[in-house]
């Protein structure tokens, strides 16, 4: 009797890990989301997927390839998107924040999505976004943040533009920045600290950062880091219950490796000193972001999830783009509304798709590569049929 219970526990076994390993193969064959089975075994994934997000778009931080999510999942899902009003192209900035600077804020209780270019103010924010937003933002390492700014800046920030190097400028910062000019430059010190409504020209003092990066943490659920963006989307997508091919998305608005300056190890100690207040937010929230990634994912649940991600894109990529999927500088983008703005002298990359997709895939591919413009203002025209349709500056055709 013994060994025939025995038996039959070990043949339930077997029967069981065949049942899984066939889920798996499944899983694999038809690119199925893995984690909708998740709820099946007890796992995460409760709710429905938020749709009540503030991305703060602080500057040169891969935050227009994080916008481009945001657009994609407002324009599939019938959200409403906080746009800029009349012909203006972001939300006041540098100017902080107003809820007046939001087209149609008179007449709309609140937006689902805000996350255009703007300076933080919450008070003013909360006037446009609902009570149970999902705030967020991204910030990447001072250095290459600064390194990219002065270039796409150069000829717009005064203290860029009299500097003949970002060298020189950090060599002797003060001789090019003044206090004075700060609406122009604020793009040349503490950049990202100022987006998050904060003062750039303040003293690096621990208690101050201290205080203010708790501010931070207290209002933003998450925190993105550039350098690590496949995995900060793989905890976005977490966060926000949303699907995997909700968070994939190609890299915009990347500078040809010709406009990309290589800097001396002595001119990155500078920046980082110069610029010590986006340093110390930096250092804190990408130390949270692993924190995080440990405690949600574990190591291995991770590169698992970074692998799908990547695998998903690359065969979009395959899907959907020319020139075997290399970005083009401008010269070789055919069609204008996937031309990127290109300020200055400065290339900025952008995609071809492949000719003869069919309407749907042409569809899905298109918002994939519409830069942070030229997609602004094809939302504000869904949204506003009876308003003039926003023009595009110059730069961008
Ligand atoms: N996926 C991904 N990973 C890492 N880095 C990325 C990614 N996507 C964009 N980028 C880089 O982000 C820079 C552009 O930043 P933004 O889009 O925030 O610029 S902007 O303020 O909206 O103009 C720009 O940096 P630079 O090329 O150094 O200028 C992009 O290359």
């Amino acid at each position: 009797m013994m060994s025939t219970l025995g038996g039959l526990q070990r043949y339930f076994r077997v029967i069981l890990l065949l049942v899984a390993l066939t889920l798996l193969l499944l899983a694999g064959f038809l690119h199925t989301d893995l984690e909708l089975l998740i709820p099946l075994f007890g796992g995460q994934a409760k709710g429905p997927p938020v749709t009540n997000i503030m991305f703060l778009k602080t500057h040169k931080t891969a935050s227009s390839t994080v916008l481009n999510i945001l657009y994609r999942f407002a324009e599939t899902h019938n959200l409403s998107v906080a746009l800029p009003a009349g012909r203006h192209v972001h939300l006041g900035y540098p100017w902080f924040f107003l809820a007046r600077y939001v087209e149609g804020v008179a007449s709309q209780q609140r937006f689902n999505i805000m996350c255009n270019h703007l300076r933080f103010n919450l008070p003013e924010v909360q006037k446009v976004m609902p009570n149970d937003t999902f705030y967020f933002s991204i910030l990447r390492n001072p250095v290459f943040q600064l390194e990219s700014s002065f270039i796409y800046y150069k000829a717009y920030a005064p203290a860029f533009q009299r500097a003949p190097s970002l060298d020189a400028f950090l060599a002797s910062p003060q001789t090019f920045y003044n206090d004075s000019h700060l609406l122009r430059d604020v793009y040349a010190k503490n950049n990202m600290w100022f987006d998050f409504g904060f003062n750039p020209n303040a003293p690096a003092e621990e208690g101050y950062m201290r205080a203010r990066i708790a501010e931070v943490e207290q209002r933003f659920q998450l925190v993105l880091i550039a350098e690590h963006l496949d995995e900060s989307l793989v905890l976005l997508r977490r966060r926000l219950r949303w699907a995997l091919d909700d968070v994939v998305a190609f890299r915009l608005n990347s500078r040809s490796a010709r406009s990309v300056t290589r800097l001396a190890p002595e001119t990155r100690e500078r920046a980082q000193r110069w610029c010590a207040l986006d340093w110390r937010l930096y250092q804190h929230f990408n130390r949270s972001l692993w924190g995080q990634l440990r405690a949600e994912l574990g190591p291995r649940r991770l590169r698992g999830e970074v692998a799908r991600l990547r695998a998903r894109r690359r065969e979009l990529a395959v899907l959907c783009l020319q020139d075997g999927g290399a970005p083009q500088n401008r010269t070789q983008i055919h069609d204008p509304g996937l031309r990127p703005y290109q300020p200055g002298a400065v290339d900025i990359l952008g995609y071809n798709l492949r000719p003869g997709l069919d309407n749907r895939t042409q569809r899905v591919c298109q918002r994939l590569v519409t830069p942070e413009l030229q997609y602004m203002a094809h939302l504000y025209s869904l949204q506003f049929p009876e308003k003039p349709p926003k023009k595009i500056p110059r730069g961008a055709y």
